[in-house]
């Protein structure tokens, strides 16, 4: 695989006509994640569209529920045949194995994602607001280790825990890292980041880069411009 191809660009759009916009704008782009804001506006569409042009879909979900409900959504979203699907550790042991319990006999099954912490969170939100008493780095991967246990194929983290992560959880659990910026992107909402090229160095599979790509002036360049840095 390509460095190119473990770049995921999300379509945080608001529109179809705008998904559509940056789908022509990037043809090179192999592998696009469809989230809430997109999902919750068009559905399903979306992903007949990037079926037809052939890319692969990360269908970004994040399920948060009690264990029936998260069945019966992974069963419902391993029908559009997508590569990858979230849903989040804190949702437990028992929604985490309903999880994949549920698209055990599907004909093209995703591979599950847990989220660990959300890379928008830092030390002290974990500690003062959440009030979890563990290091941050240690409860991500305590919600590795814990999706691992239910049957669950990988984890998305802070590239800032991936080596952690790939060290105890091995070469087969799926690493997918938000919260990276090249050096002269903004950091904006994301609160643990790194390079593109750091992250991947770390043990990351795929790495998600949004706005420093689809928010420029010029998302050909930003993209070009990743694809040289980590390729150098
Ligand atoms: O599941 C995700 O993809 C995700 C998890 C996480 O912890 N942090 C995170 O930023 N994301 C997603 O990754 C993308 C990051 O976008 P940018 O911050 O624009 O690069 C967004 O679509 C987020 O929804």
């Amino acid at each position: 695989m390509s460095v190119a191809d473990q770049i995921i660009v999300p379509l945080d759009v608001p529109t179809e006509e705008a998904a559509i916009a940056l789908l022509d704008r990037l043809p090179q782009v192999s592998f696009w994640k469809v989230g809430l804001e997109l999902f919750v506006a068009t559905g399903p569409t979306i992903l007949k569209h990037l079926k037809e042009r052939k890319k692969k879909i990360f269908l970004d979900l994040k399920f948060h529920d009690i264990p029936n409900t998260v069945m019966g959504a992974c069963r419902s979203a391993s029908r559009y045949e997508v590569d990858l699907l979230t849903l989040h550790a804190t949702a437990g042991k028992n929604a985490l194995k309903a999880a994949r319990e549920a698209i055990a006999h599907s004909a093209s099954p995703p591979q599950l994602l847990a989220i660990t912490l959300l890379t928008s969170l830092n030390a002290r939100d974990l500690a003062f607001d959440l009030k979890i008493p563990l290091e941050l780095p240690e409860y991500a991967l305590q919600m590795a280790l814990l999706a691992k246990d239910c049957g669950i194929n990988g984890a998305v983290c802070s590239p800032q825990e991936v080596a952690q992560l790939r060290a105890v959880c091995g070469k087969d659990f799926v690493l997918v890292c938000p919260g990276v910026r090249p050096s002269w992107g903004q950091t904006g909402d994301q609160q643990r980041v790194m390079t593109p090229k750091q992250a991947l160095d770390a043990g990351a599979n795929y790495l998600v880069i949004g706005r420093p790509i689809t928010m420029s002036d010029d998302p050909v360049m930003a993209w070009n411009r990743i694809v040289d840095e980590v390729s150098s």
